[in-house]
C-alpha cells in the first residue's frame, strides 16, 4: 500500500473529527456566525503567506528539477489564494491589513516553516501535505453536503477549494510525497507520518481557535 493510502487510512479518526467540528458543520450550513469567519479569513491570509514561504523553501530543496518547478508553483498559488482573499472578503468585510497572528496560527505556521527548513526532504513533504489533502477532503465533503442550502455566504470559499485547480494540485503533491517516501526507510516512513499527523492535528486546532475567537492570554 502507498505511503498516503496508509497516511489516510490511519488519520480516518482525526479527519471525521474535523468534519464533525461546529466551524465546519455551519459553514456547511450557512449559518456560521460572520464575526467567526472573519477572525478565519484574517488568521487564514496571515497562514498562506507564511505557508507560500515554506513551499518556497521546499521548492528549492527538492532534487528533481520537475518537483522544483511543482513547488514554485504551489508556493505562487498560496499567494495568489491569500491575495485573492484581500481583493474578496477584506474588501467586503472590512478586515483590517496587518494581522497579528493568534497563538494556534502561529504555532501551525512556525511548525510548518520550521520543518521545510530543517527537516529530513521526506519528512518536510509530508508536513506540507495536510495543508493540501485535508482541505480538499473538507471542501469536497461540504460540497456534496450543501446542495440542499440556498445562497450560502460562503460559497466562494467552498468553490475554491471543491474546485479543480486545486483538486490539480493535491493530487501533485500526494504523488511527490509518494515517490520521496518509496525513496525512504521504513523509520523515515514513520517520521513523515509523524509530522503529517502533527500538521493534521494543528489543522483542527486552527479551525477550532477560529470558532473560539482565541486569544493572547496575556
Ligand atoms: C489553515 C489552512 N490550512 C490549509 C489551507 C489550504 O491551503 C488553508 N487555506 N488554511
Ligand atoms: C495548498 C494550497 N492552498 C492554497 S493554494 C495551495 C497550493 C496550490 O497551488
Amino acid at each position: 500500500m502507498s505511503w498516503t493510502k496508509n497516511t489516510w487510512k490511519r488519520i480516518t479518526p482525526l479527519y471525521e473529527k474535523i468534519l464533525a467540528m461546529p466551524f465546519n458543520q455551519e459553514l456547511m450550513q450557512g449559518t456560521l456566525p460572520l464575526e467567526k469567519f472573519k477572525f478565519y479569513m484574517a488568521q487564514d491570509a496571515y497562514y498562506l503567506g507564511e505557508f507560500g514561504k515554506a513551499l518556497s523553501t521546499l521548492s528549492g530543496r527538492m532534487e528533481k528539477m520537475a518537483h522544483v518547478l511543482e513547488f514554485a508553483h504551489f508556493a505562487a498559488g498560496a499567494i495568489e489564494v491569500e491575495r485573492a482573499l484581500h481583493e474578496s472578503y477584506f474588501k467586503t468585510l472590512g478586515i483590517p491589513d496587518t494581522i497579528e497572528p493568534s497563538p494556534s496560527c502561529l504555532l501551525y505556521t512556525n511548525f510548518l516553516l520550521k520543518e521545510a527548513k530543517y527537516a529530513d526532504l521526506a519528512t518536510a513533504v509530508a508536513a506540507v501535505l495536510p495543508c493540501f489533502w485535508i482541505y480538499k477532503k473538507v471542501g469536497d465533503h461540504i460540497f456534496e453536503q450543501q446542495s440542499s442550502v440556498e445562497n450560502n455566504p460562503y460559497k466562494n470559499w467552498i468553490d475554491t477549494y471543491s474546485g479543480e485547480a486545486f483538486a490539480e494540485s493535491v493530487q501533485k503533491a500526494i504523488s511527490i510525497t509518494d515517490e520521496l517516501a518509496e525513496q525512504s526507510s521504513p523509520s523515515a516512513n514513520e517520521a513523515m507520518f509523524k509530522a503529517f499527523e502533527m500538521a493534521s492535528k494543528l489543522e483542527w486546532m486552527f479551525w477550532d481557535s477560529a470558532y473560539r475567537l482565541e486569544k493572547w492570554p496575556v
